[in-house]
């Protein structure tokens, strides 16, 4: 059951969605929600002062429960902005799923090497740059490169959320980091241009040129803009952003992850029914192997590389 937060929320904040619908699409068995994130509670775990927003509560357990009800059998937990870089939520929540979370931290430069072990102990295999303005304060890129100097020695990878505009800018910086690079929402594209646009087609070639990129192909709800909404059963929802999607799992099939990005922070317009985001991955991976790449083997290499046979190295 949702319980008020002891934090007043954002003006005109939407509430994750209740009681998501069973999808049909039937996951293949090991299918990781790759992208997602716990809020609080508040009571529990404060939101940051630096904040940009302040959420709903959206607790381990009811991220947990949502895992239940679409079918999948891990998640990895993405530290949001709205908790800076406290990452006690989000460890919390890793250190209760028996082993069946991940998480994804904010540091600073001033973190230890005892609290970035201890991180390591309690799942955490990246940490997130985030470049977007309206979540967070800028921080030096060269702060950022001693940060991925230190946790690449720990095996870990680097998230990195952008806006496609932003991509020329930020190019050179990415290409000097030295791990595995992952992109949230494949960077944000503007989905009313054209796929085989300047835009997009620069996106593809930064995955191209550099193997160590890969991309989340989530977010359909945050990027589409005709919609149709998953809500009201619809299981063709977000129309516009599937050929994107799909672009980038024919092009990089084993460097691409899928997440639900529950509880969905800063929506404006309408939540989504979670399980009809699910119904979406048969048409952004239209085959067997494509499907059990993108849910099973990718994340998996990258997050439980002790687990495969080859992990991501
Ligand atoms: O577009 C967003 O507002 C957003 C925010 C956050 C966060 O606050 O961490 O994470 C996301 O994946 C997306």
């Amino acid at each position: 059951m949702k319980q008020e937060s002891i934090f007043s929320k954002s003006p005109g904040w939407l509430d994750w969605y209740t009681g998501p619908s069973k999808p049909v699409f039937k996951l293949p068995p090991g299918a990781v929600d790759a992208h997602c994130h716990v809020f609080g509670p508040g009571a529990e775990f404060p939101y940051a002062p630096e904040r940009k927003y302040t959420p709903c509560d959206a607790s381990k357990a009811q991220l947990y429960a949502l895992r239940e009800q679409l079918g999948f059998s891990r998640n990895v937990i993405v530290q949001a902005t709205c908790h800076g870089a406290d990452n006690r939520a989000m460890v919390d929540a890793c250190l209760s799923s028996g082993g069946k979370a991940r998480g994804v931290a904010t540091v600073r430069r001033t973190v230890s090497d005892e609290e970035l072990q201890a991180l390591h102990d309690a799942g955490v295999r990246g940490v997130r740059f985030n470049f977007v303005k309206r979540l967070v304060d800028f921080t030096p890129r060269e702060e950022l490169l001693e940060i991925a100097g230190r946790v690449a020695k720990l095996g870990w990878h680097i998230v990195v959320y952008f806006e496609s505009q932003d991509l020329p800018e930020l190019w050179d910086f990415f290409s000097a980091l030295p791990t595995i690079v992952v992109v949230d929402h494949m960077g944000r594209p503007d989905v009313s241009k054209d796929i085989d646009g300047p835009e997009f087609a620069l996106f593809l070639k930064f995955m191209r040129e550099h193997p160590n990129v890969w991309s989340k192909v989530s977010c359909p709800e945050r990027l589409s803009v005709s919609g149709p909404k998953a809500l009201d059963g619809e299981r063709m929802a977000y129309r516009d952003v599937i050929p994107f999607a799909r672009r980038v799992v024919e092009s990089f099939p084993d460097r691409v992850l899928w997440g639900t990005d529950w509880p969905h922070p800063n929506l404006k317009d309408h939540m989504p029914d979670d399980g009809l985001l699910v119904e979406l991955l048969p048409q952004i991976a239209p085959t067997a192997e494509l499907q059990h790449k993108l849910l099973v083997d990718n994340p998996m290499r990258l997050y439980w590389p002790e687990e495969t046979s080859n992990g991501a190295r």
